[in-house]
């Protein structure tokens, strides 16, 4: 008789599902035969988001901020497949793939994260550059190179959300293009980083002001063309000449969370208990970003890579913990601080009781999100390389 192996099914290869396997394949499985953990993401690479900034920088390459799968997963017994889920379930408990096989779970871990909306303001989808995957990076990567390239004197940027993507974004780029870049970033409420820590917002302020980077507050995108972006502020709408638009703003939960027949809240991310389970369905754990979550605390878990980082290792214990018949863990979510990169030299860093900007903060988070990265081998291989490359360029010069 052949006996029915446990599969663990695991949907989106980001913060959340990528660390849940790798700590899965680490459980100790003595007691029972180690489950099948498959692993699905439509990408072939894990990408490091608070990293995406630099590539455009050209401070770091794509190798070290988003290895490929078959990589970070050699040795650990983790299947990777790459492909689209395209429906679930969860009655029958099977996965759907575009392009790819059925798949059958015992559990099922949902971490597909979340998408950028453009289709909010007219012409966005056509003329804004979203700034989240790889694929975003090379395509504003390739819209900058024409733009150096041609001769326009100046290279009018607008950048849309205040938040930390539209802040970082804004002072990397403004530090690649210098004296050639005209920068405007757009946001709705009457201030940036609504969020922040003041010490991290008076260090982005700063830093915006001394790259002459224009806020715009409480003002709306009404309308995005080929070259202008039509801006609201106080009831009066303005038509702004740009070369290029920027858009940093919201986030959705995948069509695929969306049509799944489990519990969600109005923005469609699935409820969880604290043991980040889904309602009515202890076998499905969900987390990140498509997950709405109260710790055991009761405190609302943020969307952030922090938090998904954190809820991983929870998903994979409790999953372990049910297949060896241990009590659950309830998650409690440890805010431990901020971290912002300023520029090419600049970061700013409120966390564990230490305010820390300019370089010595730079070099903090460099090394905060070294620690981060997924298996010590990528980890030694990244290392080695930021401390290999100055030497080599150093002598190369
Ligand atoms: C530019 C940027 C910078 C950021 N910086 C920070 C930071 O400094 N600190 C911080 O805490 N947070 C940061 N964030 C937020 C952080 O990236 C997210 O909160 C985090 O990645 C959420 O983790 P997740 O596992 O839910 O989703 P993700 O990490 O987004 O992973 C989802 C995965 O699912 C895959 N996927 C999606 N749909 C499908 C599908 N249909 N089929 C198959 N696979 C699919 C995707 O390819 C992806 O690999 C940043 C975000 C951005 C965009
Ligand atoms: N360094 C970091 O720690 C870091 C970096 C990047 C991302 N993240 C995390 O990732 C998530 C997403 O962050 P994000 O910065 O990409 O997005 P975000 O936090 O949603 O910021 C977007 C900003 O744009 C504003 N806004 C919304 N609609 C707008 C519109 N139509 N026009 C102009 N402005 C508009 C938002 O205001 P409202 O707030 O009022 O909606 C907000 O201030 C967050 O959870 C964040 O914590 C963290
Ligand atoms: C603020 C810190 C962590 C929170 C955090 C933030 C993120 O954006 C993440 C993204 C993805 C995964 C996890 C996280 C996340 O946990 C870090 C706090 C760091 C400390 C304040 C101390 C840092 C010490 C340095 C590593 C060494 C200093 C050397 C010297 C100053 C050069």
């Amino acid at each position: 008789m052949s006996e029915h192996k446990t599969r663990i099914c695991i949907l989106g290869g980001g913060f959340g599902g990528l660390y849940t396997a790798l700590r899965l394949s680490q459980l100790p499985w003595e007691s029972l035969p180690k489950p099948e953990i498959v692993l699905v993401d439509q990408s072939d690479r894990f990408v490091f988001s608070p990293l995406l900034y630099e590539l455009l920088t050209g401070e770091l390459q794509t190798w070290e901020i988003a290895p490929p799968f078959e990589e970070l997963l050699t040795d650990t017994g983790v299947r990777f497949y790459q492909a689209a889920v395209s429906g679930i379930d969860t009655q029958q408990r099977r996965v759907y793939l575009q392009d790819g096989p059925e798949i059958g779970y015992d559990h099922l871990v949902l971490a597909l994260g979340g998408e950028t909306p453009l289709d909010i303001v007219p012409g966005a989808t056509c003329y804004a550059y979203p700034f989240r995957t790889v694929t975003d990076v090379y395509r504003l990567e390739e819209r900058l190179r024409v733009l150096e390239e041609s001769d326009t004197d100046k290279i009018r940027v607008a950048i849309v959300g205040g938040g930390y993507s539209g802040v970082e974004l804004a002072c990397k780029l403004a530090d690649r293009l210098g004296s050639r870049g005209r920068f405007r970033l757009i946001e709705l409420t009457d201030q940036i980083l609504r969020t922040s820590p003041e010490f991290n917002r008076e260090a982005a302020r700063k830093a915006l002001e001394e790259r002459g980077i224009f806020i715009d507050l409480e003002t709306r995108v009404e309308a995005i063309a080929q070259d202008t972006i039509s801006l609201e502020y106080k009831g009066q709408v303005d038509n702004i000449p740009v070369d290029l638009v920027i858009w940093t703003v919201g986030i959705r939960v995948s069509p695929v969370v969306r049509n799944l027949p489990l519990k969600q809240n109005q923005r469609g991310q699935i409820t969880t208990t604290p043991t980040l389970q889904v309602l009515d369905h202890p076998e499905i754990f969900a987390l990140g970003d498509l997950a709405e979550c109260r710790d055991a605390e009761g405190q609302l878990v943020p969307a952030t890579a922090q938090a998904a980082f954190q809820q991983a290792d929870y998903a994979a214990w409790n999953i372990w913990a049910n297949l060896t018949h241990r009590p659950q863990i309830p998650f409690r979510y440890q805010y431990l601080g901020e971290m912002m990169a300023l520029g090419t030299d600049n970061a700013t860093l409120t966390g564990l009781g230490i305010k820390l900007e300019g370089s010595l903060a730079y070099v903090a988070r460099r090394l905060a999100y070294l620690y981060r990265m997924p298996t010590l081998d990528h980890k030694l291989k990244v290392g080695f390389n930021w401390l290999a490359r100055p030497i080599i360029e150093t002598l190369s010069q």
